[in-house]
């Protein structure tokens, strides 16, 4: 085999394109270059699914993007901290594994992108995961990413659910997966309670094939296009400049800020935007950068009783060495999992069929809402019940200022800019509230710590949000499904528009936020186009 040239180049090996190198590299037919910025993942804090913290602290393995700062966030410069790793965002997220609500695809397929309707990908949410609960019907046994449902330690996730019944705001139900509504007991991409990252789900097995070859620390710079076909990419490989030849296609899976960037580097997109960052256009592409969507995670922060709260486990030095000694010699605990138990879909009014919010309770309360910098846990007993819009309209945007490939894009959040963005969150607040004074987490939970009683108007609680409203870690839709090219950036086979011989397969795809966390729809997005390529579509 030339060294230099493959069958097909992905740039990116996380959730998307390790996926997608994995399905392409099976049959062995075919060569396959899978090319990521950031090392290996071998730091001990991926591994352990508490140790997201850790990860997020320690910024060895994320790359940190912050946005603008955002006027309808009190000119805040949100954080939106990306893995940057083997593995991608899959290392060093939170490993909620959700499919995502069935109308919200439904509308994808209605809104241009046909093929990417709730009975087309559910097949792939079976095929990729291995969960032993659940119905055979919706839920899949064999797939490559373990699932693991919460077994709850303590009383706190029934409280939870129990009161969100109680409150009439929902049902609980035995699995909140089989059709996205409902709570129950989180659901965790962890096997034997180590984090099931996409390196662990499909690289450990396809890097021992001799047709697939990760290199790491190789950063992609642009696609190399002739004749609007692509035929490789220029990268820089431990400093020095390579050029990588793909005889079939190229794949970028490098996130929803770098897959557009990389387009936008090799000459693809707006005018305007080339135009200023001084890169030559070579195909004028309108929606490359736009689009941007993004959750806004809301916090109502509680004193609790002293036993449902792990904020004293993890905030000493004894007590972290106590749960690490229960985690490496079971495999469970609260280090088995990312400290929230429990989630409900829930509609904005009860006679409402679809979801419209996601609450979730998390058994620990932190200062810096989600901000860059330490996570520390308050030093009285604390829980987290959180919230988010799960279908917002306002959009953002992500384009180069530059042609250097190593600085950031530039990220407009625009959060809020749709009216009904800010007053679903705020329902979403009030609901938390009316959770926290009903039946069982009434006797959990002992007083409202932030923002606190007194903060009881509309007007209180909405500058609340746009003071302390954070990332739910989920920007996409920069480079979005669409038959129309001039509303979109790839077809609902995920080729560029205009471009032969290259595509896309990331969290960048999704014309709307999946209704909820995005990795598993990422993960099939990295599945489907494999589909895709290996069907001739
Ligand atoms: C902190 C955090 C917590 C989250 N929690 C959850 C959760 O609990 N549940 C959930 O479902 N979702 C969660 N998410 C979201 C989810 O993980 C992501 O939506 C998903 O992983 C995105 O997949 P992707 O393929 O688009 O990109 P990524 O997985 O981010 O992969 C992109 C990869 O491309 C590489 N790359 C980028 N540019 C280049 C280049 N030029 N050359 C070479 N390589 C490049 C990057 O290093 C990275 O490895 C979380 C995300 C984060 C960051």
């Amino acid at each position: 085999m030339n060294t230099d040239t493959y069958d097909y180049i992905v740039v990116g090996a996380g959730s998307g394109g390790a996926a997608a190198a994995a399905r392409l590299s099976e049959s062995g037919k075919h060569s396959v270059l899978l090319l990521e910025a950031g090392p290996p993942d071998k730091n001990i804090w991926t591994r352990i699914p508490l140790g997201v913290a850790k990860v997020l602290e320690q910024a060895k393995v994320t790359r940190s993007f912050f946005t603008e700062p955002d006027p309808n966030m009190d000119n805040r410069k949100i954080y939106w901290p990306r893995g940057w790793v083997v593995g991608g965002s899959s290392t060093v997220n939170g490993m909620i594994w959700v499919h995502g609500t069935p109308r919200e695809y439904d509308l994808w397929a209605e809104d241009g992108c046909p093929g990417w309707a709730y009975k087309d990908l559910q097949p792939w949410f079976k095929k990729i995961e291995s969960f032993q609960g659940g119905d055979d019907a919706t839920r899949g046994r064999k797939g490559p990413v373990t699932i693991t449902e919460y077994k709850p330690v303590d009383g706190m996730p029934d409280a939870f659910l129990d009161s969100i019944q109680q409150a009439g705001i929902a049902p609980r139900v035995k699995d909140y997966n089989a059709r996205g509504f409902g709570g129950s007991y989180l659901q965790f991409n962890t096997r034997n309670g180590v984090r099931c990252n996409t390196r662990m789900a499909y690289l450990d097995e396809a890097t021992q094939r001799p047709n697939l070859t990760l290199l790491t620390g190789a950063m992609v710079g642009r696609v190399v296009i002739e004749n609007k076909r692509a035929v490789g990419v220029a990268a820089k490989v431990d400093g020095k400049d390579v050029q990588f030849k793909a005889r079939r296609e190229v794949i970028l899976s490098g996130g929803a800020f770098n897959s557009p960037q990389l387009l936008e580097l090799s000459g693809i997109g707006r005018r305007d935007v080339l135009a200023a960052a001084g890169v030559p256009l070579l195909h004028e592409l309108q929606m490359v950068g736009e689009n941007l969507s993004e959750h806004v995670y809301s916090p109502l922060m509680y004193r609790s009783r002293a036993e449902v709260s792990w904020n004293s486990g993890l905030g000493s030095p004894m007590g972290q060495a106590k749960l690490g000694l229960q985690w490496l010699t079971t495999r469970k605990g609260p280090m088995a999992t990312s400290s929230i138990t429990a989630q409900a879909f829930v509609p904005l009014t009860p006679d409402r069929k679809d979801a419209e919010i996601k609450l979730q309770v998390q058994q620990l309360s932190i200062s810096n809402n989600r901000g860059a910098g330490k996570l520390k846990p308050d030093t009285f007993p604390g829980v987290t019940l959180a919230s988010f819009q799960i279908r917002p309209r306002s959009r953002g945007s992500c384009h180069i200022a530059s042609s250097n490939p190593t600085a950031d894009p530039i990220l407009f959040s625009r959060h809020f800019t749709h009216d009904d963005d800010i007053h679903h969150c705020l329902t979403a607040l009030r609901m938390s509230r009316r959770i926290a004074e009903t039946g069982p987490m009434a006797r959990l939970l002992e007083e409202e710590v932030r923002p606190g009683g007194k903060a009881a108007s509309d007007e209180d609680l909405i500058a609340y949000l746009r003071a302390t409203g954070a990332t739910a870690w989920h920007p996409l839709g920069t480079c979005r499904i669409g038959s129309d090219a001039s509303q979109s950036v790839v077809d609902p086979q995920l080729r560029v528009h205009g471009i032969q011989g290259l595509r896309i397969a990331d969290a960048s795809v999704m014309p709307t936020i999946a209704s909820t966390n995005t990795n598993a729809i990422s993960i099939a997005i990295g599945e489907r186009v494999a589909d895709f390529i290996q069907r001739g579509a």
